[in-house]
């Protein structure tokens, strides 16, 4: 038994959410390109969990669906407000889903129905508890979600207070729509780990919130924007880059396992982030984050991933930099519930082997003789 370091070129699952073939991204066979331009986020996760797109009526169904959702248990609030102040923003989502299913005595029901219920109410709150930990952390009471509003538009008024602008809205919602899905992606695999011991949804999507959160993985978009923050004007743009080339660290939104061309995301995370800088009338960050591109695409032949337009098209929609990988959760717990479903319908406990590599032939002695 020989190990693949990663599980690189394994393939683990046969699924049929999303796919990457080539290069091109899929979701349910309709090309990323086409739904990013076209599809709203809401007919996305639709199109995830149920695998076509829905008419009128069930797109009406579900806006209701996810406003009667929408809004949080009182005494998950109450919990949210004791953590610190100080909190890591994605280790208090993790434990406010975690806490979630407390508040659900539909939790541990496995029926296809109540699983599919679930995935919509956890895609209904998770945006809820992300604009309250927001608020929470900056001493702001939390707001009660709109109704019959967008999750875009939702999420950025009860982060505010303020109505979003029709542009902000718009683009949030292009962005939710590009990281809801990427086939076996790390916090994917956790969830469907998780669930094929048949436990609960919410024990999935915890699994995959703790995935998501380190930088090599959905953590990444908030490593570029520390990157930014840390270059701080364009003249020093080329001495850090050398350096940090030079210790042989990582530039973080550069390289993915499977796209080595490319990944087909990231241009029109790139062209968001220069629309809104030109709204803005303020173009330093894009320019400074293509002006990385060139040098590591140069230099090293990565190109960005998902992660490096979307901090800064995040950061001039105002929207804090702790705040950019639980803004990755709320979009990619749809594709999580997505695949936790598709797990749950034809399972088989994940439980693949180890190849040892530890010491052999040891003898117990007791503790008075080592
Ligand atoms: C939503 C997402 O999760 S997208 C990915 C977000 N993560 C990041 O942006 C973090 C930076 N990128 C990385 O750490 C990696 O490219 C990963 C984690 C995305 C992919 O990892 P792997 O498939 O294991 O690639 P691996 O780390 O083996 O890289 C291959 C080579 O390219 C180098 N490399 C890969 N990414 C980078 C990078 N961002 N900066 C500098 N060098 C890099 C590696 O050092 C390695 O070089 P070597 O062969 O000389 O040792
Ligand atoms: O697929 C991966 O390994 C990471 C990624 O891009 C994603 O999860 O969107």
């Amino acid at each position: 038994m020989t190990a693949t370091k990663g599980l690189e070129g394994v393939v683990a699952a046969s699924s049929s959410i999303s796919s990457i073939v080539d290069g091109v991204l899929t979701y349910r066979g309709y090309d990323i390109d086409d739904l990013a331009v076209n599809a709203s986020f809401e007919e996305v996760a639709y199109l995830l969990w149920f695998g076509k797109l829905p008419n009128q009526n069930e797109l009406d169904q579900l806006q209701k669906d996810l406003d009667k959702y929408a809004v949080l248990p009182d005494a998950l609030i109450e919990q949210i407000k004791l953590y610190p102040t100080h909190m890591n923003r994605m280790a208090a989502l993790r434990s406010a889903v975690s806490a979630l299913a407390l508040y659900d005595e539909d939790a541990d029901d496995m029926s296809l129905e109540a699983n599919q219920q679930k995935a919509i109410k956890l895609q209904a709150q998770l945006p809820a508890i992300v604009a309250a930990i927001g608020r929470i952390a900056e001493g702001q009471e939390p707001l009660a979600p709109l109704q019959g509003v967008s999750i875009a538009h939702n999420f950025l008024y009860m982060l505010t207070g303020k109505e979003p602008d029709q542009v902000a809205v718009k683009a949030l919602d292009q962005a939710l729509v590009l990281h809801a899905d990427h086939e076996l992606n790390a916090s994917t695999f956790a969830a469907r780990v998780t669930v094929a011991t048949l436990s609960d949804i919410y024990s999935g999507v915890t699994s995959a919130i703790g995935a998501l959160k380190g930088p090599l993985h959905g953590g990444a978009n908030e490593a570029v924007m520390k990157m930014l923050e840390e270059i701080g004007s364009p003249d020093k743009l080329e001495s850090y880059i050398q350096s940090k080339l030079d210790n042989k660290e990582k530039i973080m939104g550069f390289g993915h396992r499977v796209y080595k061309n490319g990944d087909p995301r990231a241009k029109h995370l790139q062209q968001m982030s220069r629309e809104l800088g030109e709204l803005n009338n303020d173009l330093t960050l894009y320019e400074m984050s293509v002006r990385i591109e060139e040098i590591i695409t140069e230099r090293k032949g990565l190109k960005p991933n998902v992660d490096f337009y979307s901090a800064s098209m995040y950061t001039m929609l105002g929207i804090p930099r702790s705040l950019f990988t639980p803004i990755f959760a709320i979009s990619r717990v749809s594709g999580w519930s997505a695949h936790i479903l598709e797990q749950y319908e034809n399972n088989r406990i994940i439980r693949p082997r180890a190849e040892y590599v530890g010491p052999t032939d040891q003898q117990y002695s007791p503790v008075e003789a080592r």
